[in-house]
């Protein structure tokens, strides 16, 4: 049986993908096989020798120590995409309450809930409070085209709104999902200087850390105001309390409140509900166990955050996988060490990604025999060995 640890709620559609027969699922396990997670916070959790795989049932992985899981050969994935219209639809809401002040007229109406027949009066002399500006025909800046921030570029221009979009690491198929009408920032700074709305869609790494902070908003217009549904840290919190207090930012909505912002009254905080919708907790979680399965009954690997994608069909034939480091001659050396025992390799595939630490190999073999993975192993470079019947 495998052991499945989850660390967070998952939803019944995706476990249900693990099967009963095969597949021990608690929040409860010691020594798992895989953990599924979804923002439970993972960098000092003590990684089992056991530990094979953690699927993250969501986009951002900095929850993870993703490099050291791939230096102990233990596989990341994410479920791309899997969450990108709850996240989008969120934004579009942000958009509109970051423009008009809908929570601010609410919570007045709140507080004359009790006037009875004078409230419609008092509704009509008080409404100028609450004015804000439409989104049609603004500006709208989108940092990050990747799943999310390629959807909220189309539908923001179908909103009217002239839309520039800027991502320098963009894949060429993510570039196809991209609206022509959409204006390709060739730095981040034209973002800065052109929009009245900018929102922010990248993962939060060493490189992303405080992406916005003092020196990029004085480039921006005045007034302007700020989406970040993508993390925290990708902005910096005094800077923007600063700037919302001086007038400089007219808004700024976070998913990801914390006790600088959570108490500023022009922070509209939300908490982390970009995706609580059903429909995308049960596709990242159907994601993300199918993910598990593959990998731990066929040794495939996609949609990894350390580890090259590799897949092989299966056939009756045994299965040794290897993770090994991303170094010249370590093909060669391994299919030696399966050689030497005169084992036949009937079907194998390698793949490595430029710039990647850790590679994968997978191979096919005629049989199993006694002392394979420890001679496998016993390659200097070698991270992990795992064969499946
Ligand atoms: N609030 C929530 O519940 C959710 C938040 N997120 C956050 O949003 C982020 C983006 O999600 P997805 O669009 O699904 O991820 P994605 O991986 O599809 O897209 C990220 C894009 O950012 C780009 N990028 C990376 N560094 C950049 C930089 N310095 N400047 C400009 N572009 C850069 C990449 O090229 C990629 O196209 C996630 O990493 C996560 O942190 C994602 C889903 C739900
Ligand atoms: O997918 C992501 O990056 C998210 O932030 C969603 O987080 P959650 O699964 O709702 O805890």
């Amino acid at each position: 049986m495998y052991k499945v640890k989850t660390l967070n709620s998952i939803a019944p559609v995706g476990l249900d993908n693990l099967e009963k027969t095969k597949y021990i699922v608690s929040d409860e396990i010691d020594a798992p096989d895989a953990v599924l997670v979804r923002s439970a916070n993972m960098l000092k959790y003590e990684f089992n020798p056991e530990l094979l795989c953690i699927a993250r049932a969501g986009a951002g992985t900095n929850n993870i120590p993703v490099d050291q899981c791939g230096e102990q050969g233990i596989v990341v994935f994410n479920t791309p995409g899997a969450n990108a219209g709850a996240v989008k639809e969120l934004v579009l809401c942000a958009l509109l309450l970051s423009s008009r002040d809908i929570i601010g007229g609410i919570d007045w109406v709140r507080t004359i809930a009790e006037k009875g027949d004078e409230i419609g009066a008092l509704v009509e002399k008080g409404k100028a409070a609450f004015v804000g500006p439409e989104l049609f025909g603004k500006t709208l800046g989108v940092i990050g085209l990747g799943a999310v921030g390629a959807k909220i570029a189309h539908d923001a221009v179908a909103l009217g709104m002239t839309v520039y979009g800027y991502d320098p690491y963009l894949s060429v198929e993510a570039a196809w999902r991209i609206s022509s009408n959409v204006i390709h920032a060739k730095d981040i700074e034209t973002i800065y200087k052109n929009c009245d709305y900018i929102t922010i869609h990248v993962p939060y790494l060493e490189s992303t850390h405080h992406l916005i902070d003092g020196c990029a908003m004085a480039m921006m217009k005045s007034g302007v105001r700020i989406i970040n549904l993508a993390r925290a840290e990708l902005v910096c919190d005094d800077d923007i309390v600063e700037a919302i207090e001086s007038g400089k930012v007219a808004c700024y909505v976070t998913d990801f409140p914390n006790a600088k912002t959570a108490r500023s009254p022009k922070v509209i905080a939300i908490p982390h509900l970009g995706a609580s919708t059903p429909e995308s907790e049960d596709n990242c979680a159907v994601m993300a166990a199918m993910e598990i399965v593959d990998y731990l009954e066929n040794g495939n690997i996609t949609n990894s955050v350390n580890m090259p994608s590799a897949v092989l069909p299966r056939t009756n034939d045994p299965r040794i996988c290897v993770i090994h480091k991303n170094i010249p001659d370590m093909i060669a050396k391994i299919t030696s060490a399966v050689s030497s025992l005169g084992i036949n390799i009937e079907n194998m595939v390698n793949a490595s990604t430029k710039g990647r630490m850790q590679a994968y190999t997978i191979i096919d073999v005629q049989a199993l025999a006694p002392g394979l993975e420890e001679k496998i192993k016993a390659v200097e470079g070698v991270i992990r060995v795992r064969s499946i019947c």
